[in-house]
């Protein structure tokens, strides 16, 4: 039988380039005799809504027409549903956004007709799934991701790159300039990581938690990651001078961040993270709450769409290990 797959379109992403673009999208995916239904978000977290829907319709193939953040919506849809497990939707991802940092990861392409053309050759990888427990409002809450986390420093680049993107603002110099304006005020915080019974306590700058490997608009801050063995790499940033910062700013896009003597690099499953005061969180781009956090993760728990020259890039053993502690959990 013919797939029918559901289109859930962000007109916002890209700062309004999804929108705009979006008739060029939908004659592409025509040209490709590709059967879909769409529907435009209305307002943030609408893209879980209309993802339940869907697969409370029967769908059980979905497109995200948008950024990190739109597929974040989506993937928090699949797991809120219950009429399928997770793992048999299928999820195709057509790249309108600021950062694209998940698509980074799969080689896809950055041209509308190639990604859909990627979804027509319809490569499946299945790759693992975050699940962060944090608190909003004093509410505790949950949320699933796919590319990655960020406590503290990393949070609040989030923030502000988030507040300029509401105002219209696109590009990824967005990120460059909330990294450079976080860094003027932020301040290192008391943090507590345990991972298993391992407990570090200790001043810290930023942490990032990761599935895949770019975060921030092509930042690598979590260099060796692979999605799909079932484990995050995670990565801290201990208390470090502002100079330092600006310093090895060119660490966090070529992939040697780990190799400064202020970061630790780990690798594990089951994460919590404690802090006076709270620090702020991200996940997938979003600014969603603060600490304390508990993350888990859920091996290779969701099917996406990958390009066809896609290979996991394995680094060798020994460099790992000499970077990343991984923690038996
Ligand atoms: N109709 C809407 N009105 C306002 N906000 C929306 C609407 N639909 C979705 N959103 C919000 O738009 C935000 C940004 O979406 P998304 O991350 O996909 O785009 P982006 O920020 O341009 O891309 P990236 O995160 O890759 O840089 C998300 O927080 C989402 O909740």
């Amino acid at each position: 039988m013919e797939t029918s797959w559901f289109v859930v379109v962000n007109p916002r992403a890209g700062g309004g380039k999804s929108i705009v673009d979006w008739p060029k999208i939908s004659r592409i995916l025509n040209k490709y005799d590709i059967r879909y239904t769409h529907a435009f978000t209305e307002f943030k977290y609408h893209a879980v809504e209309l993802t339940v829907n869907a697969v409370s319709k029967g769908y059980r193939n979905i497109i995200a027409v948008g950024g990190d953040g739109t597929l974040n919506e989506v993937i928090n849809g699949i797991f809120i549903q219950k009429e399928v497990s997770p793992s048999e939707i299928t999820i195709g991802v057509i790249g309108v956004g600021t950062g694209n940092d998940w698509f980074r990861m799969y080689d896809l392409p950055h041209n509308y007709e190639d990604s859909i053309k990627a979804i027509k050759n319809n490569r499946v990888f299945k790759q693992d799934v975050g699940l962060v427990e944090f608190y909003e409002s004093g509410v505790r809450h949950k949320r699933y991701f796919v590319n990655a986390a960020g406590v503290g420093f990393d949070a609040e680049v989030a923030l502000r790159t988030n507040r300029l993107k509401d105002l219209g603002k696109r590009g990824a110099l967005l990120y460059i300039l909330s990294l450079i304006k976080a860094l003027i005020r932020y301040r290192t915080t008391r943090i507590n990581v345990k991972l298993g019974r391992n407990h570090i306590q200790d001043k810290v700058f930023s942490i990032t938690i990761g599935i895949c490997r770019y975060n921030g608009a092509g930042m690598m801050q979590v260099p060796f990651a692979l999605s799909d063995d079932g484990l995050f790499d995670v990565t801290i940033i201990k208390r470090i001078s502002k100079l330092n910062v600006l310093a090895n700013i060119h660490r966090l896009y070529n992939g040697t961040i780990l190799k400064h003597s202020r970061v630790v690099g780990l690798r594990g499953s089951d994460i919590e993270i404690m802090s006076v005061p709270n620090v702020n969180l991200e996940v997938d781009g979003e600014s969603v709450g603060e600490t304390p956090l508990k993350f888990s993760i859920l091996r290779q728990a969701i099917s996406v769409i990958v390009s066809d020259s896609f290979v996991q890039p394995e680094v060798p053993q020994e460099k790992v290990s000499k970077h990343i502690t991984t923690i038996e959990q």
